[in-house]
């Protein structure tokens, strides 16, 4: 469904990302793990169409977006959940999250809310709440909301765990969980290799701009790389 191929990326002058290829079919949870700096967020930009990559393609189910601007994704049913939320702290929970629908008609909109209220039953008490009072996690459950109301098949997700409680993180990566049962696609990035591969279909380690490894989640713990680097474990001696 999404398959950024061969994409390469500048800040300026500065080649950020070098030749990534990264594919997420539908219904599939896809992890892109990787240290700082390594380009984890820029994928994500470049494939929503907010950063543009300076060669290779962004196929959505073969239509490439490369050269289009980032309001057009959600008309072919792809959003985004930025990073540290994003939200209007001035503006209503529920004008934030309506926000969200401006590809919609009104008809439709009601019919996503309704939607995004069943699966996130917790939203409803704080509808009138202005969102900059919210905590963190609450925060984070209100921006998953307002992506879900362009009624995606495929949802990005900027580092969907920063900043939040243990408990908040074990909240989120349920609604992720039950977001992606519903059928809905999701491609999001994190740093922690445990979080990022224990919950994925597939999984993809970056360093340094290039892909350094992809498999299947399991396939990314087990692999002694990610064991040795990201999960300071070390192999068995026989
Ligand atoms: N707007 C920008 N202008 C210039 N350089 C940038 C910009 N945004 C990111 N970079 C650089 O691009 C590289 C990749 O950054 P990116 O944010 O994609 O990495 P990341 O893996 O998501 O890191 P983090 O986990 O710290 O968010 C870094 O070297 C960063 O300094």
């Amino acid at each position: 469904m999404l398959e950024l191929q061969n994409i390469d990326v500048h800040y300026g002058a500065t080649q950020v990302l070098w030749d990534v290829s990264i594919t997420v079919g539908a219904g599939e949870m896809v992890a892109v793990m990787g240290p700082n700096g390594s380009g984890k967020s820029t994928i994500l930009k470049a494939a929503m169409g907010l950063k543009k990559a300076s060669a290779g393609k962004v196929l959505l189910d073969g239509e490439d977006l490369r050269g289009k601007a980032a309001t057009v994704r959600p008309h072919r049913r792809m959003s985004i959940v930025l990073e540290r939320r994003r939200l209007f702290p001035r503006m209503s929970v529920r004008e934030n999250i309506m926000l969200g629908a401006y590809t919609r008609t009104g008809a439709e909109a009601r019919s996503s809310f309704d939607w995004v209220l069943e699966l996130l039953p917790e939203i409803k008490d704080h509808l009138n709440a202005t969102a900059g009072k919210l905590s963190g996690g609450q925060q984070q459950m209100v921006a998953i909301a307002r992506g879900l109301m362009a009624d995606p098949k495929i949802l990005l997700m900027d580092e969907p765990f920063l900043g939040l409680s243990p408990a908040m993180v074990k909240n989120v990566y349920a609604i992720m969980k039950m977001v992606n049962e519903r059928g809905v696609a999701i491609l999001f990035n994190e740093q922690n290799a445990k979080t990022s591969f224990a919950m994925s279909h597939r999984g993809y380690l970056l360093e340094g701009g290039r892909v350094a490894l992809s498999g299947s989640g399991e396939q990314m713990l087990e692999h002694p790389e990610v064991k040795r680097v990201y999960l300071g474990l070390r192999e068995e001696a026989s």
